[in-house]
């Protein structure tokens, strides 16, 4: 079978993007990629971030470079502003080569409709591209917020994708944070498949017990 390629996205920046792949690396053994990376004045980057992570479990992902990283921490489009010489297309991104023995972990930059290019193309605009360029699977998971705001941002979030022609690739919602049934169960109800629900205070090897095999998904 063919190793998916998971584009993990979210309904917000700090939502848990990088903690939710950090936990899709390990449990479904794959590797991982941030194809832009904004803010590295000021912080190591997602890419450090999952390469420190070690959860008890005997994998060794490989982490590709982001294809840009930018120093400020603003939206790709914004960040360009401070460095003019930078011009991102999304005829730039490629899967990395190589990548196609394990599934392929791809952390977006904030949500879905985070301006990226110079001509306003949006990380929905480069998923699209990614999605229509492989022969491998391709499929969306949106990190939520459990509590108070998440039906609002979830919903326009699924919405937005659906619009854009991806509703076949969306793999469903990972709920993050402290457990909130009610929300989860609205979800449910606007028929949203829950992939998993984890607390951003657990370790990480703990969390990973309550996200199911991949291949139960890829059915
Ligand atoms: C600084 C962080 N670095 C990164 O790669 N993602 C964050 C940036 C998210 C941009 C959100 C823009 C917005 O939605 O307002």
């Amino acid at each position: 079978m063919q190793q998916p390629i998971i584009f993990v996205t979210g309904t917000d920046t700090d939502v848990g993007k990088t903690f939710v792949s950090t936990l899709l690396v390990y449990k479904w053994q794959a590797n991982y990629w941030k194809p832009v990376q904004t803010g590295i004045e000021s912080d190591d980057g997602d890419s450090v971030t999952v390469s420190k992570a070690e959860c008890g479990l005997p994998w060794k992902p490989e982490i590709y470079s982001p294809r840009y990283e930018l120093l400020k921490p603003l939206s790709p489009y914004k960040a360009m502003d401070y460095e003019p010489e930078v011009d991102i297309r999304l005829s730039d991104f490629e899967i990395p080569k190589g990548s196609d023995s394990s599934p392929l972990i791809v952390e977006g930059a904030g949500g879905v409709f985070v301006p990226l290019t110079r001509n306003l193309e949006t990380m929905t605009d480069l998923m699209r591209k990614l999605a229509e360029k492989q022969d491998r699977p391709f499929k969306i998971i949106v990190v939520t917020r459990s509590g108070l705001g998440t039906l609002n941002h979830t919903l326009l979030t699924i919405s937005h994708l659906q619009n854009a022609g991806l509703r076949e690739h969306i793999m469903g919602v990972i709920v993050n944070g402290e457990r909130n049934p009610d929300n989860v169960q609205v979800f449910k109800d606007y028929g949203l498949k829950i992939l998993a629900e984890v607390d951003k205070s657990e370790s990480a090897a703990a969390a990973t017990k309550f996200i199911p095999p991949l291949c139960q998904f890829l059915k």
